[in-house]
């Protein structure tokens, strides 16, 4: 069997995660891990974490490490036959250090974008809730204006992501990253993307990864919340 590869992918709210991660998970062939749509299927199932996890998000807070950890890591663990990226976890440097206790990254990558960018960015998006696909009215519209292009349910906006609840959230963002991205600086697997734009970036990192990974043209990827 191939090496399997486990990346991680970190970056403030709007940098771009989710739609870097589709394309590296559609080029490269990984399962794209989403731990923000995952904590939203557990909401939506009525799941004891996820009526946990609710009482936080609804307030515009972080999920406490102990649920975060205790929804992800017995899925991390069933996937140890398959390679993936994953979106939005670790968010503290606990979580990081349960993730590091659980596997071993192969590489990180962090996005480094700046907040005006963000801004713009995130009064835009516009989110398909059931499958986590996410649209942009200039960058990547959908087909059909309001609609998800394959079921062609209704997009939502995201109350966090109006620009008055983003400065608390990038604030949060930096100050919690910071210790992870030290962390894994110091093991050496840390690569850090500056821009303003997702299609100058991705050149990057498509080479970064190709160096790492090889390709794939693989057609069946997927984009799943959690296995
Ligand atoms: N204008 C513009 N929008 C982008 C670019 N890259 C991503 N987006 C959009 O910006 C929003 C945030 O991206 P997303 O991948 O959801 O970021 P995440 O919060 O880090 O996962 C979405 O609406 C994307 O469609 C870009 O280069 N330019
Ligand atoms: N590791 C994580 C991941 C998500 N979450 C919660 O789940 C929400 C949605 O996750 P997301 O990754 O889609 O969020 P954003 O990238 O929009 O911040 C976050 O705003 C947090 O409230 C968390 O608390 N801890």
């Amino acid at each position: 069997m191939a090496k399997l590869f486990r990346a991680v992918i970190m970056g403030p709210p709007g940098s771009g995660k989710g739609t870097i991660s589709e394309r590296i998970a559609q080029r490269f062939g990984l399962t794209h891990l989403s731990s923000g749509d995952f904590v939203r299927e557990n909401i939506a199932a009525n799941t004891d974490a996820g009526v946990l996890a609710k009482t936080y998000i609804e307030r515009g807070l972080l999920v406490p490490d102990h649920v975060m950890t205790r929804l992800l890591l017995p899925r991390l663990e069933e996937m140890t036959r398959h390679s993936w990226l994953m979106d939005g976890f670790p968010r503290t440097l606990a979580q990081a250090k349960a993730l590091n206790s659980t596997c071993d990254l192969d590489l990180v990558i962090s996005l480094n974008i700046p907040y005006e960018t963000l801004k713009d960015r995130l009064s835009d998006r516009w989110i398909h809730p059931a499958s986590g696909r996410v649209y942009n009215m200039g960058f990547n519209p959908p087909r059909v204006q309001g609609r998800d292009d394959i079921s062609g349910e209704p997009l939502i906006h995201h109350d966090d992501d109006k620009p008055e609840a983003l400065v608390a959230r990038l604030r949060q963002y930096k100050d919690l990253a910071k210790p992870i991205i030290n962390l894994y600086k110091s093991k050496g697997i840390l690569h850090t993307f500056s821009g303003t734009d997702t299609d100058r970036i991705w050149p990057y990192i498509n080479s970064l990864l190709s160096t790492k990974i090889p390709s794939t043209s693989q057609t069946d990827t997927q984009r799943i919340p959690m296995p």
